[in-house]
């Protein structure tokens, strides 16, 4: 492992999953719902939001811990890979099984079809663990990234007072979520956010025809607050958006093999950004680069930082502070 950013004067950082998933690929040329569909290949990896944001900034040197729920019966798996990864495990076992979701991948028609389970369902007393292993966790970790679905029997609230905690005790939390968890934490005014479109139209409740319309959104958002606002649009790239700058960042013409995780390592690509203080036209090179190099391979894992920081050249950035409406 590269460990060129995990000596003691680096921020520590923990990401949180609440959800986790075993990806379960399946390749499906021409899927088609509603007739027989047969399977060309598959793979099983460890997945779901935060653990793959860990592992994207592991691979490139950052030191991180995993915390969240795993059903204690399939978390062997899940404690390989971390172990693998070099991630600190601090995750809580409840009774059951992790969720597998299911990824379509369908290569002739250039698509792919995410099936999401809800997953296991912790009990009241196992949310309050987990809000005592975040007190534990907000000791020596700076950093808190809390991202994907909730299980279904906890209350939407909980991101929304999760941040409140952490911000509370001076930490810097980057939020991915959506739906009602994603609406009440916003209230709480995590310091970034990284919505996909669809997430963000969700939330505003109107469709956003144009990057200027995205970006006037992203503004509306920086304005009630949060520091750093990143839209991403799959191929479009992403808009950007800081109260003193604002840039579209354009991934180049790419092989994709699955999208798979692309939003997760941008969110790991954005910390990695922030964590090394560059300015945000970098740290929207540096967060697409960890998206594009994620698109060539199935399962959460980035090639060696070298080649991930070549990939920046490719990125075009568009300078959108003056764009004015
Ligand atoms: N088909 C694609 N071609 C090139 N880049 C892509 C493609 N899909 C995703 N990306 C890159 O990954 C980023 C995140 O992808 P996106 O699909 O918007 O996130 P999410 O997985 O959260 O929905 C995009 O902003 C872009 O840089
Ligand atoms: O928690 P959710 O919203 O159901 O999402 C979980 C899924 O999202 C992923 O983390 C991938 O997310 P992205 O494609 O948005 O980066 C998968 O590993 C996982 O199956």
């Amino acid at each position: 492992m590269n460990t060129m950013f995990s000596d003691s004067s680096t921020p520590r950082i923990a990401t949180l999953t609440l959800n986790p998933a075993i990806d379960q690929t399946v390749a499906i040329p021409n899927f088609r719902a509603g007739t027989v569909n047969r399977v060309g290949w598959e793979q099983s990896d460890p997945g779901g939001k935060g653990v793959n944001v860990a592992s994207f900034l592991a691979a490139f040197g950052f030191s991180v811990t995993v915390s969240g729920f795993l059903g204690h019966e399939n978390a062997e798996l899940f404690q390989t890979f971390f172990a693998h990864q070099g991630l600190c495990d601090r995750f809580l076992l409840i009774p059951g099984k992790t969720r597998v979701n299911v990824k379509i991948i369908d290569d002739a028609q250039e698509q792919v079809t995410d099936i999401n389970f809800p997953g296991p369902s912790p009990t009241p007393e196992e949310i309050t663990a987990l809000h005592q292993r975040v007190d534990e966790l907000a000791i020596d970790h700076d950093w808190f990234i809390v991202s994907g679905s909730l299980p279904a029997s906890v209350s939407p609230n909980l991101y929304r007072d999760l941040t409140q905690r952490l911000k509370s005790q001076g930490k810097t939390v980057i939020l991915d979520a959506s739906g009602d968890s994603f609406r009440q934490a916003l209230t709480a005014i995590p310091f970034a956010i990284k919505p996909n479109i669809d997430e963000l139209q969700e939330y505003l409740g109107v469709s956003l025809r144009s990057e200027i319309e995205v970006l006037q959104a992203a503004r509306g958002l920086v304005a009630e607050g949060i520091e750093c606002v990143v839209v991403s649009m799959g191929a479009g790239g992403a808009i950007f958006v800081e109260a003193d700058s604002a840039v579209w960042a354009r991934p180049p013409q790419v092989n994709v093999i699955s999208t798979v995780g692309a939003g997760d390592a941008m969110v790991a690509g954005l910390v990695a950004g922030k964590l090394r203080g560059f300015a945000l036209a970098d740290c929207a090179r540096l967060a697409t680069a960890f998206s594009i190099a994620t698109l060539s391979q199935v399962g959460p894992r980035l090639p060696l930082p070298d080649r991930v920081e070549a990939l920046m050249e490719q990125v075009q950035i568009e300078d959108l502070h003056s764009a004015r409406f």
